[in-house]
């Protein structure tokens, strides 16, 4: 489905990220950890479309995507939340779904089909909205948001988008440990229909344990191992590049 060829990035002779394989099936969820400046985020950015590799591919169902922006590969199904928040705060968190539908299904001119598209549109937001548990912060503003909540709402943004690769930047960063187990079930809920497939850049490793059917080990740019949790964890390579951090 997603892949990842030779993949590098380089800035002057140094490889941020080096000759990276990856491959993600149907359904599966993959995730990405590494120690402080492994490369996670240079990697995410190159499969996002964010920067552009100066080697390898990103492929999307065979087809290489490595040089298209963004907007496109969102296009294609493939999307990502952002580590930032993408989200307006003076608006309803359903007016925030609603917007991210309207965009991805553009617009009808036409009068008679506005008012069924419209609650074609409301009814995709609110279904959204209902799979990561917000139906009832709806009406809120959604500046109003707790940290937890406002990650919930940046991935029922992605949902709005129908992606059939989600990527997900450190959906933890500055949650609460309380809210943590609420938003891990949101996040393995995401795989559990449709074949969509995951790929989850995550600094908590419990989480990643929880949830990842395979984990990939970034270390100086270079994959250092990719395959289930077990194993991962018993990798000595992979615990020696933790050396000095918690496993
Ligand atoms: N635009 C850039 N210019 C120069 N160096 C960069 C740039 N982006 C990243 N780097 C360097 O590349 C390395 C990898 O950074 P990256 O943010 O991808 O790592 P990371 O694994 O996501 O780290 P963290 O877990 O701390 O977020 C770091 O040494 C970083 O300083």
């Amino acid at each position: 489905m997603l892949a990842t060829r030779d993949l590098t990035w380089r800035i002057g002779e140094v490889a941020i990220v080096d000759r990276v394989d990856l491959a993600l099936a149907p359904g599966e969820f993959l995730g990405v950890i590494g120690p402080n400046g492994a490369g996670k985020t240079s990697l995410f950015n190159l499969v996002s479309g964010l920067r552009r590799p100066t080697a390898g591919q990103v492929l999307l169902d065979g087809t290489d995507i490595s040089t298209l922006p963004p907007y496109k590969r969102a296009r294609l199904g493939l999307g990502r939340t952002f580590q930032a928040s993408s989200v307006f705060g003076s608006l309803s968190v359903r007016e925030n779904v609603r917007l991210a539908v309207q965009a991805h299904r553009g617009g009808s001119m036409k009068l008679w089909r506005r008012a069924a598209a419209d609650r074609e549109v409301v009814a995709a937001a609110d279904a959204a909205l209902d799979r990561v548990g917000l139906t009832h912060r709806a009406e809120a503003l959604a500046g109003t948001l707790a940290h937890g909540e406002k990650r919930k709402l940046e991935i029922a943004l992605l949902l709005a988008g129908e992606p059939r690769v989600m990527l997900l930047d450190e959906p933890m960063a500055g949650v609460s440990a309380e809210d943590v187990p609420e938003l891990v079930a949101v996040i393995r809920s995401l795989t559990g229909d449709s074949g969509r497939a995951v790929l989850m850049v995550e600094h908590h490793m419990d989480v990643i344990l929880g949830l990842a059917d395979r984990i990939a080990v970034m270390h100086h740019g270079a994959l250092l191992a990719c395959d289930v949790p077990a194993t991962v964890m018993a990798n000595p390579v992979v615990q020696e590049a933790y050396l000095g951090e918690s496993l």
